[in-house]
């Protein structure tokens, strides 16, 4: 069995096991779930442990985060394949992850080494000011399936890296990524207590953490009515958090378009990782000088698209995660179907040698946008074109949506593109892009009911992880 790790044992007696959702029958372990008391524990030793950690300095922490990436780099093939396993994303994608993995414990190894504060010139005389930055304590870490590798590590390093110390909670579906990123740590070096596994259901692991005074901060990824209830609970706890939550991210496709560029674009955005992104792309607005055409190129792409075992040379996009997932995504294009939205491509069910949860992609044309398909997180292969008639209506259909994490455009006007980056209502625009698949190294998150709190990932980190203090001294 994996176990959980508590103050730097591995500790864990009752389990469940995963299954691979390319094939159910693959049973990949089983792993250890948490109790509330073993929460608890893992609180009071990431507690225990943190003043220590808290003044280790830049270059304990840089050498334990530089070998934690070797070493996930070095074994980028045997854990992409358990990621692609355990997620059913497919394994260029799953090793592309890993390796993204690797480069953010890299990044922050060394941003443990740049930390820096400021002096300042007080504006009274015979004082000197200066304002640094330090750990706030133990921050629980509650992350999605979608990113098994990724969302964790992007959390982890940059908890670490500025001397916090960590409650990591997995989600339930995806716990083999996690627990080897926490056995790479452990193994690179890091003291007892400063980073705690504790894997189990949302309602019991996740809701101790949540409930706990002694969580400094919380830093999510995942549904929004999860991340509402994480909100209240650190309103009530005087707690900092931030949260990650659903997209709807439109894709623009004015008349002006490469339509090969666009179709890659579009494609790739709504389809590959199965759909199941916070950053993909589910309704694309397309202008109608451009309509027909791209219509017609987009069901021939995904005609050719191969929908199969994550693990099998040439699959383009796996299964679904789970069966509840593959019910959410069918019952979705039920709901488009019947709002009159014409299903142009795909949205049955697959069968192949291996039993798994695998939908054709589904495109719907026709769709308008205040339709539940244009409007609802549907997080599965399913996207809906929305026609328009220029690049004014298409803006302003992209802004009509409760979200605002992502949104990209194929155009070949650079007065378009430049407007639409200024305007567009998200916190990352992309131009003749996926809006999906981020660089590691600058920030990472969103508007509106898609993002709250400061950014993730790059130097815009050390917002939320750290605290500011200002020093004032008679010189
Ligand atoms: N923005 C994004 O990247 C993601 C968005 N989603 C959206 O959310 C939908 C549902 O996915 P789902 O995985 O159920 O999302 P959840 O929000 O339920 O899960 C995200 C994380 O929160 C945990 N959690 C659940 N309930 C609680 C609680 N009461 N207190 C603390 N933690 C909790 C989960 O644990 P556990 O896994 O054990 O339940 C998991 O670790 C998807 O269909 C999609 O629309 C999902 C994943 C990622
Ligand atoms: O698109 C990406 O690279 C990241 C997406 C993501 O973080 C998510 O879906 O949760």
């Amino acid at each position: 069995m994996f176990k959980n790790c508590i103050a730097g044992e591995w500790i864990g007696s009752e389990g469940g096991e995963n299954i691979n959702p390319s094939d159910t029958d693959d049973v990949i372990g089983v792993f250890a779930k948490a109790t509330r008391e073993d929460v608890l524990d893992a609180i009071s030793a990431a507690k225990a442990a943190f003043p220590a950690w808290s003044r280790s300095g830049p270059l304990v922490r840089h050498a334990v985060l530089r070998k934690a990436a070797d070493e996930i780099l070095a074994r980028k093939d045997e854990l992409g394949a358990l990621l692609a396993r355990e997620e059913g994303k497919t394994l260029p994608e799953a090793v592309g992850e890993v390796v993204r993995a690797s480069q953010i414990f890299d990044f922050f190894a060394g941003e443990a080494l740049r930390l820096a504060g400021e002096t300042v010139p007080s504006v009274r005389p015979g004082i000197a000011v200066d304002v640094t930055r330090e750990p706030l304590g133990v921050i629980g870490i509650i992350t999605p399936w979608n990113f098994p590798i990724a969302i964790p590590a992007w959390k982890i390093a940059p908890a670490l890296c500025y001397g916090n110390t960590v409650v990591f909670k997995p989600a339930d579906l995806v716990p083999a990524s996690s627990w080897a990123i926490v056995d790479i740590l452990q193994r690179a070096g890091l003291p007892a207590g400063v980073l705690n596994l504790v894997m189990g259901r949302g309602s019991l692991v996740g809701q101790a953490i949540i409930d706990s005074p002694d969580i400094a901060a919380i830093t999510f990824t995942g549904s929004t009515p999860t991340g509402k209830k994480i909100a209240a609970a650190s309103v009530e706890h005087n707690r900092r958090f931030q949260l990650e939550m659903g997209g709807k991210n439109p894709m623009v496709v004015l008349d002006d378009a490469d339509l090969g560029v666009a179709v890659e674009a579009a494609v790739n955005s709504a389809f590959f990782s199965t759909g199941q992104r916070c950053t993909a792309s589910s309704r694309l607005i397309v202008t109608e000088g451009i309509h027909d055409r791209f219509v017609a190129a987009m069901s021939e792409r995904l005609a050719s698209l191969v929908v199969d075992n994550a693990l099998k040379p040439g699959t383009h996009i796996g299964p679904v995660v789970d069966e509840g997932q593959l019910q959410q995504d069918l019952d979705y294009i039920g709901i488009g179907r019947s709002e009159g939205a014409r299903l142009h491509f795909g949205g049955r069910r697959l069968e192949r040698e291996t039993k798994g949860y695998y939908l054709e992609p589904a495109l719907f044309t026709e769709a308008t946008n205040d339709m539940r398909i244009s409007r609802e997180e549907i997080f599965g292969p399913v996207a809906a074109v929305i026609r328009v008639k220029d690049y004014d209506e298409a803006l302003s259909v992209a802004n009509d949506t409760p979200f605002g994490l992502s949104a990209g455009i194929a155009t070949q006007s650079l007065k378009h593109a430049t407007h639409f980056k200024r305007n567009a209502e998200a916190g990352m625009v992309m131009v003749n892009l996926p809006t999906a698949g981020v660089d590691f190294h600058v920030p990472f998150g969103g508007r509106k009911a898609s993002s709250f709190g400061p950014r993730e990932q790059g130097r815009y980190a050390a917002e939320f992880f750290t605290t500011v203090k200002t020093g004032y001294t008679l010189a």
